[in-house]
Formats: structure tokens, sequence, C-alpha cells
């Protein structure tokens, strides 16, 4: 029963006054409206009146914190120590358990196993019934694989308790339990015979599955399609991962070639469910890849590349002689050097990403060849020293002082010859020159003459290249520059990926020279190429051509891919760009220029993609520039070729600086991958 309310001071003065005038008990109780209990008990002993303690500990828990533990447990999957955590209590797990199980709204269930449909999931179910309602089920094979427990079912162990009765025990083996794995498959034929798997299967074991069960089986469709169904678990994805995978598989399964030939692949995919299960049907497969992300990767195009269908015995054989000749194509492709080409306009870059293959393909350059490299850096020095001063005049710029417009006179005596030696006198001359405030403008102006690219990086470390004891480091030879005549061929291996069927390919790669008046050799080196590497440099668009100063350099590039992009000898090779310098390029927009002055159209591209998703006014110039190697990509034949088929090409574009090693290293990756897989493709196997 409750307390009821203690005696205030005001009523114990009333109470202690009315009794020493000698008013009853009873009495004072009706005059000051309490009971007559609390007035005795206060007389009884008025020192200590109200002070007595309660019985029992002191509670742990205040009301508040009962009521945030509460809230903290409601239907929530906390464990004891994250709600005492949650509530910031400094009790024990028990208390919190005790509080928990005093609570009637409270009760500790096992949650309830639903499949969560959303939405989309809902819709692609009908989606797929609908497109499917014509499918030729009988014609499905579907499989799975199962574990049982010798102890009974995992995570099934509840029932329906009556309390009257005595508790059932799960029996569980100490020792010697343990669990079997059965693969099994079912169709309107009948089942399959069951295969007993590892817990663990590997994609090895899942391949002698399919011989050893799957095979013998589909036999009995006796020529009819068949579809194979799997659940797309990354054990069978890992046996079929990418096409290149299709072809040693069907090797390892060493199946016998009347029966490869009843291998049909194909990668349509759909999600459905059926069974209790969620799967990837696939049709028209024994083995399938349906891995469409490897698929992008890949770039395959041929989706639906049939190795064979199921057909009648001489059909049979004849498929068997094509997929023998189709594996030995693919042995013969990656057992010959891919041959690339690489073209473009002269100083787009072509000879510097041959360098970037030696350095990352080759062992580089060793010191010797270094060191011969020295006279064309000397060269690449006076070359642009000697013509900044020969624009000076031109331009009409003044020195800052006339001990360089000396200097300036020196560097013109010499000519166009190179100092054999970097003397001092020559090298306090360039130094000078290029400290002038008229040389820096003269360079600011050098997209109005020809400048080589490498000008500024040679002339700001002249002090180290004059030292006797240089030694050009890599990145200078990669910066060093030297007209190519002729034709020029490098050949390395490069390691093909694991997942591409690994080993080694053979590379060999073609230089030429870009220049107008070494174009017509070209064609000497057409025969037999799988690849043309277009480079372009789009750090050009505000400069001219050196051969013709009346035409900018980009608009001769751009003319230049449609010859490469229409010419008929080229038809049946890959056309990979590099749209290179991109550094270049951007260090001109960073200094204010736009390429809409060279090119007007810029404005109207600039216009209609507004709305485009460019980070910055540099990405939408480089994208201008590939839209317009694509609009070429999209023009209609300009007759029809004599080798190619009629199957439309693909270019590929990669934006680059071909000085730098990392990125040509990552470029190069992708082309090789596009390369390799693109061979499938050519052969009927992607
Ligand atoms: N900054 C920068 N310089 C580059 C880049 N690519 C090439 N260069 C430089 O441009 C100059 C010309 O490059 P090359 O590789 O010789 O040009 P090419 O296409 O072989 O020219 P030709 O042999 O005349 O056809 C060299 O000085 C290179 O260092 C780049 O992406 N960025
Ligand atoms: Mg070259």
């Amino acid at each position: 029963m409750p307390r009821g309310v203690k005696l205030t001071d005001y009523e114990k003065g009333q109470i202690s006054a009315l009794f020493k005038e000698g008013i009853s008990k009873r009495e004072i109780a009706s005059r000051i409206g309490r009971s007559d209990r609390v007035v005795r008990n206060y007389l009884n002993n008025v020192d200590n009146y109200g002070t007595k303690k309660r019985k029992g500990r002191p509670r742990v828990l205040s009301d508040r914190d009962r009521r945030s533990i509460s809230k903290a447990t409601s239907n929530s999957t906390n464990s004891l120590r994250g709600i005492r955590n949650e509530c910031k209590l400094s009790v024990s797990i028990p208390t919190i358990w005790r509080e928990i199980n005093r609570n009637p709204n409270l009760v500790r269930e096992k949650m309830r196993k639903a499949p969560r449909l959303q939405q989309h999931h809902k819709d692609a179910r009908v989606e797929f019934a609908r497109n499917n309602m014509s499918r030729h089920w009988d014609q499905v094979i579907f499989s799975d694989e199962k574990k049982f427990n010798l102890d009974g079912p995992d995570g099934f162990d509840g029932y329906w308790r009556d309390l009257r009765k005595e508790p059932r025990y799960l029996s569980r083996r100490n020792f010697g339990g343990g669990t079997v794995m059965v693969w099994g498959a079912i169709c309107s034929k009948g089942t399959v015979r069951l295969a007993f798997i590892s817990a663990r299967m590997n994609s090895q074991e899942y391949q002698n599955v399919l011989q050893d069960n799957l095979l013998p089986f589909i036999n009995s469709f006796e020529g009819n399609e068949v579809i194979f169904q799997q659940d797309n678990a990354s054990v069978h994805q890992g046996a079929v991962a990418t096409a290149f995978n299709l072809v040693t598989l069907s090797l390892n399964l060493r199946v016998p070639s009347n029966q490869l030939s009843s291998l049909s692949i194909r990668t349509d995919h759909y999600t459905y469910y059926a069974m209790g299960f969620k799967a990837k049907l696939l049709t028209g497969a024994l083995v399938i890849t349906n891995n469409s992300k490897a698929i992008e990767k890949l770039g395959i195009q041929n989706k639906n590349a049939m190795l064979g269908c199921l057909g009648h015995r001489t059909e049979e054989s004849l498929r068997s002689r094509q997929i023998d000749k189709q594996i030995q194509q693919i042995h013969q492709q990656f057992a010959s050097a891919i041959k690339i080409l690489l073209l473009g306009t002269a100083e787009s870059g072509k000879t510097t990403i041959i360098k970037q293959m030696r350095i990352l393909h080759i062992n580089g350059f060793t010191e010797q060849e270094k060191r011969a490299k020295i006279p064309e850096i000397y060269c690449n020095v006076h070359e642009s020293i000697a013509e900044l001063v020969r624009q000076m005049d031109l331009l009409g710029l003044d020195y800052d002082s006339l001990n360089n417009r000396r200097s300036g006179q020196f560097i013109a005596s010499i000519d166009e010859l190179r100092p054999q030696d970097m003397t001092e006198e020559y090298r306090d001359h360039v130094l000078a020159l290029w400290n002038d405030s008229g040389i820096r403008s003269c360079y600011m102006r050098s997209n109005e003459f020809q400048l080589l690219d490498c000008a500024k990086y040679f002339l700001d470390k002249l002090e180290a290249i004059a030292r006797p004891t240089y030694i050009p480091s890599t990145e200078d030879i990669l910066h060093s520059r030297k007209v190519t005549t002729g034709i020029h061929q490098i050949e390395f291996t490069v390691k093909i990926p694991k997942d591409m069927g690994g080993g080694l390919q053979e590379f060999r790669m073609f230089d030429v020279g870009g220049q107008r008046d070494q174009r017509n050799k070209w064609i000497q080196v057409f025969e037999g190429i799988e690849a043309v590497l277009f480079v372009i440099s789009c750090g050009d668009f505000d400069q001219t051509l050196r051969e013709d100063p009346t035409q900018n350099r980009l608009t001769e590039a751009v003319r230049l891919f449609s010859g490469v992009w229409h010419n008929r000898f080229l038809a049946s090779a890959g056309i990979i760009v590099f749209l290179n310098k991109q550094d270049i390029m951007e260090r001109k927009i960073q200094a204010g220029k736009s390429i809409g002055q060279y090119f007007p159209e810029y404005e109207e591209y600039k216009r209609l993609s507004k709305g485009g998703n460019f980070f910055d006014e540099s990405d939408r110039t480089k994208h201008f520039i590939k839209q317009k190697l694509v609009d070429i990509t999209l023009e209609p034949p300009r007759r029809v070729s004599r080798i190619a088929d009629c199957t439309p090409r693909e270019c590929f574009y990669h934006f680059t600086v071909a000085t730098d090693t990392n990125n040509i290293r990552r470029v190069f990756n992708d082309v090789h991958n596009m390369i390799l897989t693109e061979n499938l493709a050519s052969i009927g196997l992607l």
C-alpha cells in the first residue's frame, strides 16, 4: 500500500501546540484534517518522525533508466551489452536482462525469414514470366547443389513445445557428425545422376561434375536444343567467367570432339524465381558464360557467338572440325606477334610511345644508350634557343639588356649547327637569354612559330645538362625529339592476363615518320597489321604545320585520321586513337587560350553540350576533339572494302600523356586486353 503524505512542519507545530493544551489526539486529527494514526505516530516519536529507512537494497535503476532500457530494447537486435551502452548505464548485464524480463511487453524471439521482394524484383519477375511464356520448359535442365547434415538441418531446430510433456532433445554427435554435398539436376526427361561433391567445390571439380554427369545425360536429348540452368555461384562463374575460359574449359573437360560439337554458347540471361531459389537462366548452353561485367570489360561484341549447336551426326562432325580449327586459330593468334602500326602527324608523339614500350616491356635504356642521347639533347637545346632568338626580331620584341642582345647574336652566329660541347661560354649565353623577359614573352607566343615541345623542359634544366658529368635520365630521353624518317620497328613480349589464359604475347610495333613527305612510305607496312594506333596531339590546336604554315596542325591530324579510317588496306585493322599531349592542352587552356579561336564550331558544341558532364574547359575541349573523330567514324564507308566484311567497326579512344610512363602503362594494358578480346571475337569465340 502506498504511504501517505508526510506531515509538514506547519502541521507538526499545530499538533504539538494543540496537544500541550490537552486536546485529545483524535480531536487534533479531526481539526487538522489528518488521520488518527499519523497524529499518533508523530506524538509517539516527535524527534525521529519521518526518518525511518526503506527495507532492502536500494534500486540501481531509476524509473528513467528503466524507461530508456525499454525504449532501446523495443524491436531491436541489439545485445544486452549494446543496450547497456546505448543507455549509458553502469550496471551489470544481468541487471539489464532482469529489467527486460520484468517488462511484460518484451519477449525474445527468432526473426522470421521472409524474402524481401521490392517492387523492382516483382516487376522483373513479371517481366520474365511474360517473356518466357512460350519457352519450351521441357528443354530446360535445372541444376543446384545441396548440403545434407547428418545431425539434422542447420538452423531449423525450433519446435512447438507442449509444456505438459517432456522436452525433446536434438541428438548431436560430438564426433563423427558431418555433412554431404550433392549436385543434382532435373528436367522433363527425368533426373540426372546425383554427384557427391566436396563441401567447398572448386571450379575444376564443377567442370568434372558436368563432364561425368551432365554430358552423358545430354546425349539423351538426341539433337534437340538443351538449356542448362545454374545459379551463378562463383565456382560456376569461375569455370566459365570469360569466353577464353570457355575454350580452355572445353579442352579441360577432355570432351570427345563429337560431344564438343553439341556445346552451344549463348550469353542471354534472365533472373527468375523458381523452386524456391533465385537463379539465372542461361539459354542454349551447356557451359555458359553470363558474366555480363566481364563481357563489357572485354568489349565482346558478338554476345551470341555459337560454338556449335546440337544437330545430326554429320553436322556434328562438321562442326567438330570447325571447332578444332578455331582452337587451332586461337593457338596461332597467341603464338604469332600482334602487329601494331603507329600513325599520326609529325610531333604527335609516336616515337615517344615506342620509347615507353621500351621502358615498360624491354629493359629501358642502358647507360651507353643514355649517353648516346646527349648530342640529340644538345641539338634540342640549341634549336629551341636559336628559334626564340630568331623570332625576337621577327616579332619585334626587345631584350632586357644590351648584354642579352649580344648573347642573342652569339647564338645566331652558331647558325643551325649545335655546339659540339656545352662550353661555359655557350651555357652562360643561353642561361642569360632564357632568363630574359623578352625571350619569355617570345616563348609565350610560340604557337605563332615552330618551337619544339621540349624547349622549356630542356632550357629549364640547362645547368644540369651543361655539366660534363651529365647523363640523361629516362625522362630526358622521353622529352628529347628527333624527326623520324623511314620505318622503325620494336619487338617485345607482354604477359597475357591470367583470366585470358596466361602466357606471353609477342608484339611488333612499327614507327613511321609523320611529316607529309614521309607518309608515302606508310603503305609498305599496311600488310598484316592487326591494329593501328593513331596518335593525335590535342595540344596542337593553336599551331600550324612545320611543312605548311598555312595549315592548322589539328585540322591536318583530323583529315589524316579520316584518310586512315577510310583506307581500304586498313579496313580489317582495329583502330585505337591516343588523344595525346593532354598536359600541353591543359596548360594552354589554363593560360586562357580557347580552341574556339581556331575552331569556330566549338562555340556551337559548347552551346549544345551545356548540360554535359564536363569537369572544366579542358575536359570539354578534349571531348570536342574526340567528337571530331567520332563524327568521321560515323560517316558511311567511302567504298565497299575488298578486305573487310560489312560488320560495323569500332574505334577505341584514350586520352594520353606520352611522356608519362604510368599513364602509358595503364592505357597500354587496356589496349592489350582489347586486342586479345577482339582477336577471340574475330574468330567467333566471343
Ligand atoms: N609534354 C608532352 N610532350 C610530349 C607528349 N608526347 C610527345 N611529346 C613530345 O613531343 C615531341 C615529339 O614527339 P615524337 O614522339 O618525336 O613525335 P613523332 O610523332 O614521333 O613525330 P615524327 O617522328 O616527326 O612523326 C617530343 O619532344 C616528345 O617528348 C606529351 O604527351 N606531353
Ligand atoms: Mg617519330
